[in-house]
């Protein structure tokens, strides 16, 4: 008879030899996937062995050197640029990413129309902004690039001058309760740029949606902390398996949050547009209607507009935002979801759910961004308090000690401001880097590299920036590197904040000038004040960059600063 303890003998001896053969078939069926997998990539693999990089393991290539935290992350890709100039590949498992930080090799991707397929991670934004701009590709890509683009037109973008005007008021106005106290700026400047957005390119009243900005705002934040966690944590990427953990429930109710503001937007916008009305239904305060002057900056030709620097592009790259005047018939010229909705009344086949998704996609492109710089904008006032006074100084000549809102004209006098706002964008670009996926073969033009099509490449924004051959100092804020002579003689893919060429940022003018305004109506009222340097800043780069540890500044009423009530 058997004991319990033969009868366990027993057991593990038939457990050790289950688990035996599992592993024998397991060791040669790894190995034979890995052989079939190399096979298959050959061509891909020998472009590969000749692009400089760390030496990965078999299987799983770098992937190691690539856990963490979010913000050791990007300290490990940055460290990267450092070991390899130009150019670094790394494998993570079988995916190959390269990363460019040379200018001449960026022009000759950004700059065709052939290598804009952007890269698989982009599909985590699907449930979220479906087929909108930022990840179509392709046919649908090209008709609704062709219909948006104009909307963010010079020409448009001064018709909103009166809402930004409005709005940056009311931002002023909550940002004096904080008065005093150190508190963090990022929250007011979310809620401001989503308000500001449903005002001008929704054409909505922020007041009428039923849901505050800040909430909307506070959803997208998450949102894209979930998004970040699904480039990062291999785990998650699979949909199936995503959706059975606790994010894909946390992602199902944000998505609740963030697309019932947008679906209540389109509704009241059709509903206004079947009543006939045109334009924004936003409310203007009769103080700034009274004292706009539109008709002078109406006869501002935008022609006449230095273009270029002064809306985020090196001077002598152009693209569709940079269309002539002419090109632009009247009919054209109206905002956002004005033309999306006239566009699907008329023929053009735009169904209800892409203007939904469009309209996600501009929500999201257009506040989070904007949020982004200018708070990094306001720290950097107040940790180099010499240039600060030289933006009061230039405001003061500017305004004097009038109350009167901000004119087109002025966004063009504001010179210095413009260009510390320039190289806010330089030293923590919103966007820190931009991927693609390759379809084909593609010769660098920075050495004898051949990039294999299949990988996806890394455009490091952030690095590029920040190269000490291009930026003497790179490290240094300092807004003379956007003065002129400073400008000329740089390489035009060297500041890309908005990326550029065919697939470069549609609310690049938009952003400009927008933040132009919101940005000289709050130094007008504040000196901004930090007990911390920049060196204190703790970057992270989910999605957007960010601050980990938050946007903390003060504010103290400028003595002479006039009020805005
Ligand atoms: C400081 C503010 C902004 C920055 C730094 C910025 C930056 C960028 C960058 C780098 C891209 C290319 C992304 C990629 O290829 O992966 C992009 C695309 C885009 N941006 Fe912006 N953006 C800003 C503001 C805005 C605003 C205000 C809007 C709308 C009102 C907007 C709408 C878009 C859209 C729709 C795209 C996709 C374009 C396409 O693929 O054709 N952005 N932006």
């Amino acid at each position: 008879m058997l004991g319990i303890n033969g009868y366990s003998r027993i057991m593990t001896n038939t457990e050790i030899s289950a688990s035996n053969i599992f592993y024998v078939l397991l060791i040669p069926a790894v190995l034979l996937w890995y052989m079939y997998w190399r096979l298959s990539r050959r061509h891909m693999i020998e472009l590969a062995e000749r692009l400089p990089g760390p030496k990965g393991w078999p299987l799983i290539g770098n992937a190691l050197e690539f856990v963490g935290s979010s913000s050791q992350i990007f300290k490990t890709f940055y460290n990267l640029s450092f070991r390899y100039e130009n150019i670094a590949k790394a494998w993570l498992g079988p995916k190959l990413l390269v990363f460019l930080t040379d200018p001449r090799d960026v022009e000759v991707i950004l700059s065709s129309s052939v290598y804009i397929d952007k890269a698989s991670e982009y599909r985590f934004f699907q449930p979220w902004l479906g087929n909108g701009l930022l990840i179509s590709t392709g046919h649908i890509w090209k008709t609704h690039r062709k219909l948006i683009a104009p909307t963010f037109h010079l020409n448009v973008l001064k018709s909103f001058i009166d809402l930004f005007n409005a709005n940056s008021r009311a931002t002023v106005d909550k940002l004096k309760m904080e008065s005093g106290k150190t508190f963090d700026c990022h929250d007011y400047m979310s809620e401001a740029t989503v308000e500001m957005l449903l005002e001008t390119a929704m054409g909505v009243s922020k007041s009428t949606q039923g849901q505050s900005g800040y909430e909307y705002a506070m959803a997208v934040m998450k949102m894209c902390d979930i998004l970040h966690l699904r480039h990062t944590k291999i785990w998650l990427r699979p949909d199936w398996l995503f959706n059975l953990t606790k994010y894909g429930k946390v992602q199902e109710h944000l998505l609740n949050i963030i697309h019932s503001l947008t679906r209540k937007v389109v509704k009241n916008k059709m509903e206004a547009f079947n009543k006939g009305v045109r334009g924004s239904t936003a409310h203007v305060p009769k103080e700034i209607l009274n004292s706009y002057d539109a008709e002078a900056d109406s006869k501002i030709e935008v022609k006449d507009v230095v273009e270029g620097v002064s809306f985020g592009q090196s001077v002598g790259i152009k693209d569709d935002l940079d269309v002539d005047d002419n090109d632009v018939g009247e009919k054209k010229r109206l905002a956002f979801l004005d033309l999306m909705i006239e566009a699907s009344q008329n023929g053009i086949m735009l169904s209800n759910e892409e203007i939904k998704e469009q309209v996600d996609t501009i929500m999201f492109e257009g506040h989070d961004t904007t949020a982004a710089a200018s708070s990094f904008f306001l720290c950097l006032m107040a940790a180099h308090p010499k240039i600060q006074e030289k933006v009061h100084h230039e405001i003061d000549s500017i305004f004097g000690n009038s109350d009167r809102p901000a004119t087109f004209a002025d966004t063009l006098e504001m010179k210095y401001l413009e260009r510390c706002l320039l190289e806010t964008l330089r030293l923590y670009p919103p966007v820190p880097i931009i991927a693609r996926k390759l379809n084909e073969d593609v010769k660098l033009a920075s050495g004898d590299y051949t990039l294999p099509a299949g990988c996806t490449l890394v455009i490091g924004t952030f690095k590029i920036h920040r190269r000490s051959d291009i930026y003497p100092n790179p490290d240094k804020f300092d807004p003379e590197n956007f003065h002129p002579d400073r400008t000329a003689n740089r390489h035009y893919y060297s500041f890309i904040p908005f990326s550029a060429g065919p697939r470069s940022c549609v609310g690049r003018k938009y952003a400009m000038l927008k933040l132009k305004i919101l940005l000289s109506t709050i130094m007008r009222n504040f000196i901004v004040k930090s007990d911390k340097v920049e060196s204190d800043f703790q970057l992270q780069a989910d999605i957007i960059l960010k601050r980990t540890d938050g946007f903390q500044i003060r504010l103290e009423s400028r003595k002479a600063a006039p009020i805005t009530e």
